[in-house]
C-alpha cells in the first residue's frame, strides 16, 4: 500500500491551436478521496479528465494517476481505472447481463454481474436488450460498465443526466458503498447538489484556471458562507445574515415570541459556486478591458484555433482491451 496520491497534476496545459482551455492546473486527489470537479460549460473539466484518463495529450505540466503518466498507460495500468463517459452509445442487439457479462471477463478480478444489476437497479432489466431500454436505464448501464472492472479509480462525467430523483438517490448510495470501500471516485456534474452530497473536497475551474479547491463545506470566502436568517413580521419577510444565527434567533425570541416562518439558511454550495464564477469572471472581464490592445498591420493574421480531433475515449471496459 502506497502513500503517493491517487492523482497529482502540476500546472497541467492543454491548447487548441492558440487557444489555451487548461492553463497551469495543479491539485491532488488523495486515494480514497471523491473529489468533485465543477465549472462552467467549456471551462476544462473535460480536457483535464480526459488527460488523466490518458485519452488526450498535455501541451504541458506533469501529471501521475495511480503512480503512472497516463500518456505511458499499460493495459494493466488502465484495468484499475473505471470510466462512465458523459455519452456513449451503449446501445444494441445484446441484453444487460450479456453485456455486463462480457465486459466482467475483461478484468482480472470483476465484481459479481449480480451484485453489479443490483446496485444500479437493473435487475428487472437483466433480460432486457439495451436498445430498448430507456434513457436514464442505459445510463445506469453506463455506470455498471464503469464499475464492474472493481476499480481502483473511478473517473464519473455527469454521471446521472437523465435518471429520475429515485434512480438519482439509489446511484449516490452506490457511491458511497463505493467510496466505503476504498474507491477514489472524481466526479464532474453541473448538480452542484450531487457534489456536495457526494465529495469530500471539490474544485472550480473556469476559463481553463483553478479559482478554488477544498472541502465542500469550507469553497469560497467565509463571507460567502454567512448564513442568513428569515422570518416574517407585520412589515413582511424580513432577513438578517449573521455569523451568529443561534444567538440572532435567540435574542429576536426573546423580544419578540414565536415569531413566523422562522428559518436559518446557510448558503448552499451552488451559491457559493455561482459566486465564485461570478467573480472570476468578473476579474477576466477586468482584465481584458485594461489590456492594452497594439495593431501590429505588418504581422500575418493569426491562424484560426485548430480543432483537435475529440479524444477516442472509450468506457473503462474498452479502455482495458485496448
Ligand atoms: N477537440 C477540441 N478542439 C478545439 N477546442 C476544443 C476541443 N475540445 C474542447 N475544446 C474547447 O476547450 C474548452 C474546454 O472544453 P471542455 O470540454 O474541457 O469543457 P468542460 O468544462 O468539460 O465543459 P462542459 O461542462 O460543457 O462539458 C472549450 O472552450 C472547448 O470549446
Amino acid at each position: 500500500m502506497t502513500s503517493s496520491p491517487a492523482v497529482r497534476v502540476a500546472e497541467l496545459r492543454k491548447s487548441y491551436g492558440h487557444f489555451t482551455a487548461v492553463d497551469g492546473i495543479s491539485f491532488e486527489i488523495e486515494r480514497g478521496e471523491t473529489f468533485a470537479l465543477l465549472g462552467p460549460n467549456g471551462a476544462g473539466k473535460s480536457t483535464t479528465v480526459e488527460i488523466l484518463e490518458g485519452y488526450r495529450e498535455r501541451s504541458g505540466g506533469e501529471v501521475e494517476v495511480l503512480g503512472t503518466d497516463p500518456r505511458h498507460a499499460s493495459l494493466e495500468w488502465k484495468a484499475r481505472i473505471g470510466i462512465v463517459l458523459q455519452q456513449t452509445g451503449e446501445s444494441g442487439n445484446v441484453t444487460v447481463r450479456e453485456q455486463l457479462t462480457h465486459f466482467a471477463a475483461l478484468y482480472p478480478n470483476p465484481r459479481a454481474v449480480d451484485e453489479v444489476l443490483a446496485a444500479v437497479g437493473l435487475e428487472a432489466k437483466a433480460k432486457t436488450r439495451i436498445k430498448a431500454l430507456s434513457g436514464g436505464q442505459r445510463r445506469r448501464v453506463d455506470v455498471a460498465l464503469g464499475v464492474i472492472g472493481r476499480p481502483e479509480l473511478l473517473f464519473l462525467d455527469e454521471p446521472t443526466t437523465g435518471f429520475d430523483p429515485e434512480a438519482r438517490r439509489q446511484f449516490w448510495e452506490l457511491i458511497r458503498s463505493l467510496s466505503r470501500e476504498g474507491t477514489t471516485i472524481v466526479l464532474t456534474t453541473h448538480y452542484l447538489d450531487e457534489a456536495a452530497q457526494l465529495s469530500d473536497r471539490a474544485a472550480v475551474i473556469a476559463g481553463g484556471r483553478l479559482i478554488d479547491i477544498g472541502p465542500v463545506g469550507e469553497l469560497g470566502t467565509a463571507d460567502a458562507r454567512v448564513p442568513i436568517v428569515t422570518w416574517r413580521d407585520s412589515g413582511g419577510v424580513r432577513r438578517e445574515r449573521t455569523t451568529e444565527p443561534g444567538r440572532f434567533v435567540a435574542d429576536l425570541v426573546a423580544r419578540e415570541g414565536e415569531v413566523a416562518e422562522l428559518e436559518v439558511i446557510r448558503p448552499s454550495l451552488e451559491d457559493i459556486y455561482l459566486g465564485l464564477v461570478e467573480a472570476a469572471e468578473a476579474a477576466t472581464a477586468t482584465a481584458t478591458a485594461t489590456t492594452p490592445v497594439s495593431i501590429d498591420t505588418t504581422a500575418p493574421a493569426p491562424a484560426p484555433a485548430t480543432a483537435e480531433p475529440t479524444a477516442e475515449r472509450a468506457s473503462s471496459s474498452k479502455g482495458a482491451r485496448s
